[in-house]
């Protein structure tokens, strides 16, 4: 079982200095410590999880068309000098969360998050996103595929709200920590093609205690379609449950 299993592993680790070297050593350290500590904190399946990759869905592949590409090598090259991040993008919300990834195995198989949550490559969300923190902007490059149908040929209502939700929640998430939208009010100005690219730009416009207050911008890579604009009001974790 489990305990028997910790146990032993722990033994192997701590002390054959072979397999010490072998196990995987980052930034947490080398495996003596973890279990020195570590076994208070984090359980032996977690701790080898965090070394398991966990995929990434935010990282190009052969869906994208050429316009999705296009503009993430160029939000990619403005990384370089630290002024955009690119976010991870798992398909579990909390493997987001730092310290939490990869947690409780069995559970994993159940949960996915929304949009993550089809099989196949380029027939619902396909996006990326990079946030700016200097403008607590988050941008997030959005391909809609061919399953997120409201009018024929265009995108759903509830898909362009699920990614703007997202983009914001994310922005919230990232500027204030644990947060939840409370109100996403959405303007929907042009309809979205499927197959094609828009970008989601997002923003923190005002803090107020617990109250994130964002504005949110759907356009064309050209700029010059306006296809929704939203503001979302969002709850930091209120910390009283
Ligand atoms: C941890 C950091 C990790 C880093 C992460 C990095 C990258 C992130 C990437 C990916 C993360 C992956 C997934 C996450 C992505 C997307 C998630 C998107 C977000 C969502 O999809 S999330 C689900 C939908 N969301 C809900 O399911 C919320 C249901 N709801 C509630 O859970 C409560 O309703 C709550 C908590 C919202 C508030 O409840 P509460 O008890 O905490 O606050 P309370 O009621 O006391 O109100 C306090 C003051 O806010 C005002 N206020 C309250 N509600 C309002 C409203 N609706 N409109 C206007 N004002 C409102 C009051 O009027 C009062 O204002 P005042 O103080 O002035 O009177």
């Amino acid at each position: 079982g489990m305990r028997r299993g910790l146990v032993g592993a722990q033994a192997r680790l701590a002390g054959d200095k072979k397999s010490r070297m072998r196990a995987p050593c980052t930034a947490l350290g080398a495996p003596s410590l973890i279990f020195l500590h570590g076994i208070s904190t984090i359980s032996f399946q977690t701790w080898l999880s965090q070394f398991k990759q966990l995929k990434d869905y935010a990282l190009p592949n052969s869906s994208w068309s050429q316009g999705m590409m296009d503009l993430y090598s160029k939000f990619l090259e403005m990384c370089k000098d630290g002024t955009w991040k690119r976010i991870p993008s798992y398909n579990r919300t909390v493997d987001h969360i730092p310290g939490k990834a990869g947690s409780n195995e069995k559970e994993q198989k159940k949960t996915r998050l929304f949009l993550r949550s089809m099989d196949a490559e380029g027939v619902g969300f396909e996006y990326a996103m990079f946030f700016n923190p200097s403008e607590k902007r988050m941008v997030c490059l959005f391909q809609p595929g061919p399953y997120l149908e409201g009018p024929p040929g265009f995108a759903h209502g509830g898909s362009t709200a699920a990614i703007i939700d997202s983009t914001v929640g994310s922005c919230a998430l990232v500027v204030a920590g644990r947060a939840m939208t409370a109100n996403l009010s959405i303007n929907y100005r042009s309809p979205i093609p499927l197959g094609s690219v828009v970008l989601v730009d997002s923003k923190v416009d005002q803090v107020e205690e617990r109250k994130v207050f964002l504005s949110c911008e759907v356009r064309s890579i050209d700029g010059q379609t306006l296809h929704a604009e939203a503001t979302g009001k969002d709850l930091a974790a209120g910390f009283h449950r």
